[in-house]
């Protein structure tokens, strides 16, 4: 019997899908097979994540749609870290809750030195040869040299010096010099305003917060971390920052030079304007001026952290191309995340009926209404401002946290990770776990929870006194079907306590560990800083809710830091008379 010309074409179709159909099952029932036995005594490698194509692996969902290919193998492992098979890489995902604690909390057996030799490459653009100088420092960021390492120049251990320096110098008196300084550019910035008429009678409308807001604090942040000259010599320096931004993605996919002329481009035009603020500050500094040389701040080389830096970059040895790349890179660990985590913070200030009026009276107490100066412990203090603070984190932050074993018989969970494998975990899950956070009570109308976990809710991280359903975390859902909340008041919020307690596991914007952020003080006196001053100074209206209520995390920028808005949320502003 001969076969029709359809039935050819379906067996011929049928063929070829084989294979791939029966990887996709065979991989799938491992998966599930490893993940049911469960790993006793570390002996098992953690399960692979199921795929279709053999040696491509993960790598094709992995690549374009990171976020819903980690959320879809979430659901499906829970809490057991799962293998992705991307490229010829070992890559584990380890998921929010007990591993991902416990992989901050074994810091010693890990490091961070093999991606953070990718960043400096992909990401910042150091060339090969200046790479040497990070590839050969064995010696851990630890004061006391890894096993091997004892001998090691100690002028060469460029990771535990850089370690040392910037949890030093992003701390303490360092810590309040560097925010004060902060504070007096970004109030002198919107003290002078041309885009805000003088008169607090006459608005303005601005086309964009975040735009508005991305200019004025990145000047800020980048004075008080490289002093005055940046923005002289090269004026168009913050647009190139941005724009170098928001190529982050396009870098970290390593396309080569001539498939990504424009990418590149753009990062060469950021690299040149640090080179010139650079090549200005080693000129005129005089490092022989031992006042200079130990101040917290002076106006060619900026904070103490940036001539530390350079002291080890000449100890190091480093070209001057790498080390502009290197402070290129501290300039967008400075600014990339806390810009965007803000505006969502003072967005959804003025998206919530009421929030603007709580937060005035909450943090008015802080300012001399004279001068207009603040307190800034008194405002970090604020329970309603601070946990608006952490909801910003919790809402945007999707940054890969990364490590890789030391030990060749590491165990993470009770699963086996091959030395050399790299571990990754990113709090934007955690943050999304609907059966972790406290949603609040179920909407009557709805039916639905009235604050989902994609959604911003100042007041998640308070606990109020007389509210049981209040507080960050779920609760026995017998409570949620308690009678209806009140809207909270001013009154209330006074007795308002913000807490973080029990949710280190899922709530780990700046990661853990050893290698947690040594930025995070800086980032919170920042970020409410700049939240309340604003709102000091202007009276805002949004033009557009429908749209700013529209506006999303933008996925575009997923994994590689706080998500910025994915639409422009028009405003109008007006200065408020003193
Ligand atoms: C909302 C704001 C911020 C977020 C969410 C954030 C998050 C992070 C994360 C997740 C890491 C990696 C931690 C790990 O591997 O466990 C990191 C590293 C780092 N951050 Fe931040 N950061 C923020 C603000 C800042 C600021 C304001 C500064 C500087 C003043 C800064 C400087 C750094 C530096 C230099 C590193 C690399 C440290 C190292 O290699 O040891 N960060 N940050």
């Amino acid at each position: 019997m001969r076969l029709s010309w359809l039935d050819q074409r379906l067996t011929f179709a049928s063929l070829v899908a084989l294979p791939f159909i029966l990887t996709f099952v065979f991989t799938t029932v491992k998966a599930r097979w490893i993940k049911r036995a469960g790993s006793k005594n570390g002996e098992h490698q953690p399960p692979p994540a199921p795929y279709t194509v053999p040696v491509l692996g993960n790598t094709v969902a992995f690549a374009t749609d990171t976020e819903g290919f980690l959320r879809r193998m979430l659901k499906r492992f829970g809490e057991t870290p799962f293998a992705v098979l991307v490229g010829a890489d070992k890559l584990y995902y380890v998921p929010h809750g007990q591993p991902v604690l416990e992989m901050f909390k074994n810091s010693r057996d890990m490091t961070a030195k093999p991606l953070t030799i990718v960043a400096l490459r992909d990401s910042f653009g150091i060339a090969v040869k200046d790479l040497a100088v990070f590839f050969r420092d064995g010696s851990g960021i630890s004061s006391k040299p890894a096993e091997g390492f004892e001998d090691y120049n100690p002028d060469h251990r460029i990771f535990h010096i850089q370690h040392r320096d910037l949890h030093l110098l992003l701390s303490g008196v360092s810590l309040d010099e560097m925010t004060s300084r902060f504070v007096a550019k970004y109030t002198g910035r919107l003290d002078k305003t041309s885009e805000i008429p003088k008169s607090s009678d006459e608005w303005a409308e601005l086309p964009d917060l975040y735009g508005f807001l991305r200019n004025e604090m990145f000047h800020a942040a980048t004075e008080s971390l490289c002093g005055e000259h940046i923005f002289r010599l090269s004026p168009d320096f913050a647009r190139q920052f941005w724009d170098f931004d928001s190529k982050m993605i396009t870098y970290l996919r390593r396309l080569p030079r001539w498939m990504s002329p424009k990418a590149w481009r753009i990062r060469d035009e950021a690299l040149a304007s640090v080179k010139r603020w650079r090549k200005n500050a080693s000129e005129k500094f005089d490092s022989q001026n031992e006042e200079l040389a130990n101040a917290e701040y002076e106006p060619l080389w900026g904070a103490k952290i940036m001539r530390a830096r350079e002291i080890m970059f000449t100890k190091s040895e480093l070209s001057d191309d790498a080390r502009a790349s290197l402070d290129l890179g501290m300039l967008w660990a400075t600014n990339a995340n806390v810009i965007p985590a803000t505006l969502w913070a003072l967005l959804n200030i003025y998206l919530t009926p009421g929030l603007p009026a709580r937060v005035m009276a909450e943090t008015s107490s802080c300012f001399d209404s004279e001068t207009g100066s603040f307190d800034i412990a008194a405002l970090c203090s604020k329970p309603l401002l601070t946990s608006i603070y952490h909801e910003a984190l919790r809402y945007s932050v999707a940054l890969t946290i990364a490590r890789n074993p030391l030990t060749p018989d590491f165990k993470l969970a009770g699963w086996k990770m091959e030395l050399g494998s790299l571990l990754i975990s990113n709090p934007w899950y955690g943050g999304r776990d609907t059966g972790f956070w406290n949603t609040g009570r179920v909407a009557a109308s709805s039916g639905r929870p009235e604050h989902p976990v994609d959604s911003f809710w100042a007041e998640r991280f308070l606990e109020y006194p007389d509210d049981p359903v209040s507080g960050p975390t779920r609760k026995d859902e017998s409570v949620y079907r308690s009678a209806e909340g009140k809207p909270k008041s001013i009154e209330d919020d006074k007795k308002a306590k913000v807490t973080t307690a029990g949710v280190q596991g899922h709530f780990y914007p700046y990661g853990g560990g050893s290698k947690i952020c040594p930025g995070r003080f800086f980032a919170k006196q920042e970020m409410i800083a700049a939240v309340a001053v604003l709102m000091q100074k202007f009276e805002m209206e949004l033009l557009d809710p429908d749209t700013a209520r529209k506006a999303k995390p933008d996925q575009a920028f997923f994994p590689a830091g706080a998500l910025p808005p994915d639409r422009a949320v028009p405003v109008r502003m007006k200065r408020r008379k003193l």
